[in-house]
């Protein structure tokens, strides 16, 4: 069974993300290329990675109106990724255009409160109450709107998935144990967040930042 790790590449150089996916290609199971990757590179980094032979999760957190999301997805079906996300947050027309644009191979997530917010940010957007009851909210309009899964921290996992059994659960912001939370502030272990239901984890800099990328992967892997 391929491992359930996707590794974050975040960086704009294509020939930095190369050499780290070249380092750790044995040990997860998928490649997550975000903004900075695809702002820099486009389609043709894209293309470059997709030689790694893993799949690629396209993570571009699309949030805009229904007619503008749908038209972006239809403009990346050349590249088929295996993982595409979006703003739950965009709301349910926007949640069913870009399922509909999509295709047939690529799984929508949606991203519903990112992992980087804890309660009190989410106040200053607006949003009050627990961050796992907007995630809560958030994942029942994804399903409704006919989403693959979502995405959310492995502190809400287990709650969502016990409503939605056969969603596609996306947890990043994951961290080994003692490991430097960075800007993440719903943190768990890898461990645990499979435990508690995830599908797929995602991982960066505790891999990417890592004297020896590889072994990271490779240790992170031996706890699972
Ligand atoms: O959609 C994501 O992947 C994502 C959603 C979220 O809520 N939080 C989050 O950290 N991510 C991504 O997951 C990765 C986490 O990276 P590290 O914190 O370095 O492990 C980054 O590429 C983020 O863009």
């Amino acid at each position: 069974m391929s491992s359930p790790i996707y590794v974050a590449i975040d960086t704009p150089e294509l020939e930095k993300a190369q050499a780290l996916a070249g380092q750790v290609r044995h040990h997860v199971g998928g490649l997550k290329l975000g903004l900075e990757f695809f702002c820099a590179n486009g389609h043709h980094g894209v293309h470059e990675m997709m030689k790694f032979g893993l799949p690629i999760f396209l993570d571009l957190k699309l949030h805009d109106i229904p007619n503008t999301v749908a038209k972006a997805i239809q403009s990346l079906h050349v590249l088929e990724p295996a993982i595409l996300t979006v703003h739950a947050a965009g709301g349910r027309a926007m949640l069913e255009n870009a399922k509909a644009a999509a295709g047939a191979h690529t799984k929508v997530v949606a991203v519903t409160v990112l992992t980087s917010l804890d309660d009190g940010d989410l106040l200053d957007t607006g949003v009050g109450g627990r961050a796992e009851d907007q995630v809560a909210r958030l994942a029942d309009l994804a399903r409704s709107a006919g989403l693959d899964g979502i995405v959310c921290s492995g502190a809400e996992v287990a709650l969502v998935r016990q409503a939605w059994p056969e969603g596609f659960f996306v947890v990043p912001g994951v961290r080994p144990a003692g490991g430097a939370m960075g800007d993440q502030k719903r943190a768990v272990t890898p461990r645990e967040a499979l435990d508690r239901g995830a599908s797929i984890l995602v991982v960066g800099r505790p891999i990417s930042l890592a004297e020896n990328p590889d072994t990271a992967a490779r240790e992170i892997e031996a706890t699972l």
